[in-house]
């Protein structure tokens, strides 16, 4: 069996990414490839972003996404980020236009190694999430766990950067909640259709705020960028901060401003880790190099 496809191991702030290359290629990344690149633990990962020939003029590549479930994503912002990177340094160029499933994404890579990716424009329309019923005002929506009469978790504010997320406010430190329980039964919810990336925040200032992130498809990560995105945005909409934070996530932090044209400007860090080739129909792979010093 020909392990025909380049990947390289990277992540963004401690969110795991594997950057595919499938340029030249007609076929694409099996869902049943990342399920099993996930069940070895050396290429345990949280997203792929598979880097294809372009498909329309204006672009440089047309990125899919798989989550580790094997599920498609239509947003991942820490993965672009690692895609910038790769390419960058394998073509010395520093600003790249994608298409993805979510729309046409610009990026560019910093003199100091930082790389910024225009993550679009937020969607707030309750069928844009999307929810399952109406909600005329998703800066806050009827959901909520735990007890009737003393929820743990409720009223979140719910926005789309291509992909769905809730974000739920909290007074207290985003650790303490026991995300692992709540997570996987929020992100099934039947209100969310598509189902959902649940977020914890808590807001630490006017330009700062704490994000703890249940992924869509992939579980617990260190780092989600849309959802720093959509907590940044949901935050300043519903007056609980600026329009350009910090958010810290375990992994570290991001950089997301709010411009005045309603694009997301999500700024940060990638890292490559190790390369190697694989199969993209089986997910049968070999290392070509050793880990990142
Ligand atoms: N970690 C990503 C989000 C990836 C997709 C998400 N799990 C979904 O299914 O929507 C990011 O950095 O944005």
């Amino acid at each position: 069996m020909a392990l025909e496809a380049a990947f390289a191991k990277m992540n963004g702030l401690g969110n795991a990414i594997i950057v595919a290359d499938m340029r030249g290629r007609a076929d694409r990344v099996s869902p049943e490839a990342a399920r099993a690149l996930n069940a070895d633990p050396a290429t345990r990962f949280d997203q792929i972003m598979a880097i294809h020939d372009p498909r329309v003029a204006g672009t440089h590549n047309y990125i899919e996404i798989l989550n580790s479930d094997g599920s498609q994503a239509q947003a991942c912002g820490n993965g672009t980020r690692c895609v910038v990177q790769a390419l960058a340094a394998e073509t010395g160029q520093k600003v790249f236009t994608f298409q993805t499933v979510a729309g046409i994404l610009n990026a560019e890579e910093h003199e100091d190694g930082l790389i910024s990716v225009d993550m679009g424009k937020p969607r707030f329309g309750w069928q844009d999430i999307p929810l399952a019923e109406e909600f005329r005002d998703t800066r806050m929506i009827e959901l909520q766990v735990g007890p009737i009469d003393a929820p743990v978790l409720h009223s979140p504010s719910v926005a789309s950067m291509g992909n769905p997320h809730a974000i739920f406010w909290v007074e207290g430190d985003v650790s303490d909640y026991d995300l692992p329980r709540f997570g996987p039964l929020l992100e099934n919810h039947p209100i969310f259709p598509e189902r959902a990336n649940i977020s914890i925040a808590q807001v630490t200032a006017d330009d700062a705020l704490t994000l703890r992130t249940w992924e869509r498809g992939a579980g617990l990560t260190r780092a989600c960028g849309s959802a720093a995105c959509a907590a940044a945005v949901s935050a300043a909409r519903t007056g609980r901060t600026g329009r350009h934070v910090t958010v810290t996530v375990p992994g570290g932090p991001l950089d997301i401003l709010w411009r005045e044209d309603d694009h997301v400007i999500m700024t940060g860090p990638a890292e490559w880790e190790f390369s190697g080739r694989f199969d993209p129909a089986s997910g049968a792979w070999e290392r070509e190099t050793e880990g990142a010093a």
